[in-house]
């Protein structure tokens, strides 16, 4: 029996659209989900009994950051990352291919795997697929992500050529040894911008025959209609069988446009990072609360919504504590826009179900406004 599982719960008969569960040795959840960042071990100012409250069923954490501290022999000593953290959910692992990628110049990439610089130290140190995965297998988490290279934006054809042929050959050298007979392994499917390229790397991923795939290298600076044509364009090629979870993606609009386009799972650091800005989301938009018009706004932040922020405080209050730099207030931001994201993927998913997808994204992107108020 397969550690992930997916379970197709209702296919939208006019979209990619579709509503599932995802079977997990750690709990199942609904898809489609958005799973709050903890890259260090920790959503950040969320504990994992408010993250059982707020509704989420996985969360994320980041190879790279664990590797480079507290390394993850402590981890495994811990008893495994659940342990370690104290959350009993499902936890997925990011390899470590996209913030290594992200460092720039400062590694250096060959067949073997990626040299660099910690940003913490300046230590040397070495990340490959074997690597990857022995961090990954320590830190024990549920679904565990292939070694790949994030290709950059833009990028040359040759460069995403190669770059991509390399990444099949690093998922091939991942699963040869990740043999946790608890924990799935997913491909990631990357081709930079260039259709061909990506057809090439869903075809030798899914030779493979993952548990569950990702689509890499987007939302890496590209223009949002090439986002969409490239997801559209790979999706339709991957497994239905399968969970497909769209890396670092993204605000309510791009998670409507990835619902409808067939992804089940989302990752972005968008809601804790805003809220750590002083931004609350809400279904027309974002609310910049240090702004002069909440000064006497005694509301919640969002008329409707069951989150601790929405139910115990007003719009005034929280305005007050993010111009006193207070820490709490930044913990009511972060508790309300999680909990915000976690409603809106149950509306959406509602909605699916219903056979009314369509209806919710028009009304969604009609009364959204993109821009902060
Ligand atoms: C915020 N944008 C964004 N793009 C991502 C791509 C990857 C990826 O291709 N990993 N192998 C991971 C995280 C990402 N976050
Ligand atoms: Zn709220």
């Amino acid at each position: 029996m397969p550690a992930i599982t997916y379970e197709l719960i209702k296919q939208d008969p006019a979209t990619g659209a579709r509503a599932g569960i995802i079977h997990t040795p750690h709990g199942s959840f609904p898809t489609p989900i958005f799973m709050p960042v903890g890259t260090q071990a920790s959503v950040k100012g969320v504990s994992p009994e408010e993250l059982h409250d707020m509704g989420a069923g996985i969360i994320l954490s980041n190879t790279y950051h664990l590797f480079l501290r507290p390394g993850s022999d402590l981890v495994r000593e811990a008893g495994g990352l659940h342990k370690f953290m104290n959350w009993d959910g499902a936890i997925l692992t990011d390899s470590g291919g996209f913030q290594v990628f992200s460092l720039g110049d400062l590694r250096k990439i060959t067949e073997e795997g990626v040299t660099f610089r910690s940003h913490i130290d300046g230590s040397k140190k070495f990340l490959s697929p074997e690597v990857s995965m022995k961090v990954q297998m320590d830190l024990g988490s549920d679904i565990v992500m292939a070694f790949d290279e994030c290709i950059p934006y833009p990028a040359d054809y040759d460069y995403a050529k190669a770059s991509t042929a390399r990444t099949t050959r690093w998922a091939q050298r991942c699963k040869e040894v990740m043999t946790s007979p608890h924990q799935g392994l997913f491909g990631i499917v990357q081709g930079g911008m260039y259709k061909d390229l990506r057809t090439r790397s869903v075809n030798e991923l899914v030779e493979m025959d993952f548990p569950g795939y990702a689509v890499g290298g987007l939302s890496v600076g590209e223009p949002k209609e090439l986002m969409y044509e490239m997801l559209d364009h790979t999706v339709e090629q991957l497994p239905k069988d399968k969970p497909r979870y769209l890396m670092g993606v993204g605000t309510p609009d791009c998670l409507v446009e990835g619902v409808m386009h067939g992804i089940d799972m989302f990752d972005c650091v968008f809601p804790t990072r805003v809220a750590r800005n002083g931004t609350a989301m809400t279904w027309n938009g974002r609310l910049v609360m240090k702004n002069a018009e909440f000064t006497s706004d005694f509301r919640p932040l969002e008329e409707g919504c069951d989150c601790y922020a929405c139910r115990n405080f007003s719009r005034a209050y929280i305005r007050h504590l993010v111009r006193a730099n207070e820490i709490f207030g930044l913990r009511l931001l972060s508790l309300h826009n999680l909990r915000f994201l976690q409603r809106f993927m149950h509306e959406m998913r509602q909605s699916i179900i219903e056979e009314r997808f369509g209806e919710f994204r028009r009304n969604f992107l009609d009364n959204y406004n993109y821009g902060a108020k």
